[in-house]
């Protein structure tokens, strides 16, 4: 199965949808990343805090695809956003994945109130001058902080990564990353796995088109134009959540969807001015 790509403000290219992988580990969790990869995912979304590090790397190396095929991303966490710290942790995470470079890393969350994140962003700079990273980005940065970004370095993130699912469709973040040349991923693009997955209007869709209620709403995601991460273990949602370049909504089904947003839609409350992270 072919995927599309979407091209970064760095001219690097990225496939328009990836797998997720929070909550995926161990010997079981090596399993169900090689057979998304045997079943095309190219993309894989890992982060230090998510421990799994190891098994994504050991999955790459088993595949017997060519490390060039991938598109291997992981990110940055909050304990280490002090610039020497930041760079050591990139260097460690490589170590664990067992690769010598990532084609994506991000800072996981701006923790404004710890107000580190321009250093950390100043390593993330110097790792990819190193070409430890080909693509530099962040996650969770609210337009403000993205504005400090790029006037304290010059440098704009490729990348932000937030949530967005029907119940959560942060069309304000989304337009702001755009505004800015910045490519919207989608965190939870299902709500991880939420009630909107049993919507009647999405159903309803899903009749129309012949598809599942999943598959609804990862289209409706790459035609606002997001790159949406969905993370399943089961070898049949990964091989339905590719399946989806194959239609299209019409805009007047996308303002559908865009309707069941909640004004407190969140998977988990958490809201980028003030979530600390897991330590
Ligand atoms: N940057 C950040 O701060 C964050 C990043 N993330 C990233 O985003 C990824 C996705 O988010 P996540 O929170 O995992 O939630 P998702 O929205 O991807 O939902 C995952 C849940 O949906 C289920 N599911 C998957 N596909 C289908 C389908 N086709 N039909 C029905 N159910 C389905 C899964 O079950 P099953 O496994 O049984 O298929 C699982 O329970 C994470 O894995 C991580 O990589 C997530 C949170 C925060
Ligand atoms: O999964 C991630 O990337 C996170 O940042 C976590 O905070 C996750 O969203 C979570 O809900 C942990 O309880």
């Amino acid at each position: 199965m072919t995927i599309p790509t979407v091209t970064l403000n760095d001219g690097h290219k990225m496939p328009a949808i990836g797998l997720g992988t929070y909550q995926i580990r161990g010997g079981a969790g090596l399993d169900q990343i090689l057979a998304a990869i045997q079943d095309g995912y190219r993309s894989l979304d890992s982060a230090t805090n998510y421990d799994n590090e190891g098994i994504v790397g050991k999955a790459i190396r088993r595949s017997g695809v060519p490390r060039s095929d991938f598109f291997v991303s992981s990110k940055l966490p909050g304990k280490y956003h002090r610039y020497d710290d930041a760079l050591k942790a990139i260097e460690e995470s490589l170590a664990r994945m067992g690769l010598d470079y990532f084609d994506l890393f991000l800072i996981h969350w701006p923790l404004p109130k710890r107000d580190h994140y321009v250093e950390a962003w100043q390593a993330l700079i110097t790792a990819q001058k190193l070409g430890l990273i080909r693509a530099i980005g962040v996650s969770n940065f609210e337009p403000d902080h993205l504005d400090r970004l790029i006037n304290e370095t010059g440098v704009t993130p490729a990348v932000n990564q937030i949530e967005i699912h029907p119940y959560w469709i942060n069309t304000d973040r989304l337009l702001a990353n755009k505004d800015r040349g910045i490519v919207t991923e989608a965190w939870s693009p299902l709500g991880r796995g939420s009630a909107a997955l049993t919507e009647p209007a999405i159903l309803e869709l899903a009749k129309k088109y012949g598809k599942n209620a999943g598959q609804i709403i990862l289209r409706w995601h790459t035609q606002r134009g997001v790159v949406p991460l969905p993370k399943s273990s089961s070898l049949q949602h990964q091989r339905d959540n590719l399946d989806i370049f194959d239609f299209r909504l019409t805009p007047e089904e996308i303002r559908i969807i865009d309707g069941l947003n909640k004004p407190d839609g969140r998977v988990d409350g958490q809201d980028p001015n003030e979530y600390e992270e897991f330590e």
